[in-house]
């Protein structure tokens, strides 16, 4: 793993050998300045740069019509980019594609299937369309594909008596008939039911631990949260932030202290007034949940400045002596909605 990228505002890039760049190793992807005007003048993306380190999960995160998929279309070279340059593994998109696209596997919006055949026999005509796989050996790579993504029991039954998370994985097991180095997942869990979601999240979980780089968009902040090493936030085109999850989330964490503490209970008044005396700020009861803003560690007591932060076991101890019943009582570290809405000043809903 090359050594994580720090946050960068506004996509902007840094000099050296940079993030992503492992020594003596590309990127699996690097864009410059990449932008998309569509016909009628819509700037779908705006001067993108983006890296994306070999062998991470990277999660391209987004609004609905934020320009993900406008940009996973430029670098798989199906449209053209107004300007600036896209490289993937290493090399141009998109002059490269016949070269580099062989080493991409992509699902992008959804695998076209014959509902009357079978999925393996959708498979074997997958196959079949490339060019450069050997007949003689479809056979087994096709068996091994639907293992992979655990059809193989279901590979004789009709497509479309597949739910649509096996619709997905028959996607992602053609997708996978030939090694990849890098798959390209426009949105893969949309639509799915939570054990759907929860099929495919696994199975790019064993990809990646396979060595495979995987750059999968999504909107859901919670899903990028589960499976990716790293993410980008797009808005309205543009390039927010860029780095590994866990310097995102400790960017907003930093920004906003220790997090807000959450006490459950049935006496909400007295939570307040001890959590208030206890430094916490800007308190918030609803029904039975009392939360406020944990004081930073290292710094004296808002007003009173005689005491440190309290500590949680302390603070704990604090509501139980005052008498509260304490039915729960959690810190929430900041999400990646709470990054989100930190970066852009807007809610996540903000489709255009
Ligand atoms: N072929 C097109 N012609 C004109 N405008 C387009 C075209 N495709 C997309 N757009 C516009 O470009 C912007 C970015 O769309 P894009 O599909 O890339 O976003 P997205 O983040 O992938 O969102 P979604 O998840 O809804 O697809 C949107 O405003 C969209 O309406």
């Amino acid at each position: 793993m090359p050594p994580p990228p720090a946050p960068r505002p506004n996509g902007s890039r840094t000099d050296g050998p940079g993030p992503g760049r492992a020594p003596g190793g590309d990127p699996a992807i690097e864009t410059r300045g990449l932008s998309k005007v569509y016909r009628g003048g819509r700037l779908a993306v705006d001067g993108l740069d983006l890296v994306v380190p070999r062998g991470s999960v990277f999660g391209f995160l987004g609004p609905n019509g934020s320009g993900k998929t406008t940009t996973i279309r430029m670098l798989l070279g199906l449209i053209g980019a107004t300007s600036g340059s896209a490289r993937v593994l290493g090399a141009p998109m998109p002059s490269a594609g016949r070269r580099v696209l062989p080493r991409v596997g992509a699902l992008i919006e959804g695998p076209s299937l014959y509902g009357f055949l079978s999925g393996r026999d959708n498979l074997r005509r997958f196959d079949a369309a490339d060019p450069a796989a050997d007949p003689g050996t479809r056979t087994a790579r096709v068996g091994q594909a639907l293992e992979r993504v655990g059809l193989a029991a279901a590979a004789g039954r009709k497509a479309r008596a597949y739910s649509l998370g096996m619709k997905q994985r028959l996607g992602l097991a053609a997708a996978l008939l030939r090694p990849r180095d890098l798959l390209v997942l426009d949105e893969p869990t949309n639509g799915l039911d939570p054990q759907g979601m929860r099929e495919i999240r696994a199975l790019v979980r064993e990809l990646a631990a396979d060595g495979t780089t995987v750059f999968l968009s999504s909107h859901l902040l919670d899903e990028i949260e589960q499976i990716c090493t790293h993410a980008a936030v797009m808005t309205r085109g543009r390039l927010i932030t860029q780095g590994t999850v866990a310097e995102l989330s400790a960017t907003v964490l930093d920004a906003r202290g220790n997090g807000r503490l959450t006490v459950t209970t049935p006496d909400p008044a007295d939570a307040a007034r001890v959590l208030t005396e206890h430094g916490l700020t800007g308190l918030r009861t609803t029904g039975d949940r009392v939360s406020g803003e944990l004081p930073p560690t290292d710094a004296p007591l808002g007003g009173r400045g005689d005491a440190a932060a309290p500590d949680l076991a302390d603070l704990n101890a604090a509501l139980v002596h005052a008498g509260v019943r304490v039915r729960g009582f959690g810190t929430e570290r900041a999400s990646l909605e709470d990054i989100f809405v930190q970066l852009t000043g807007e809610g996540f809903d903000v489709a255009d």
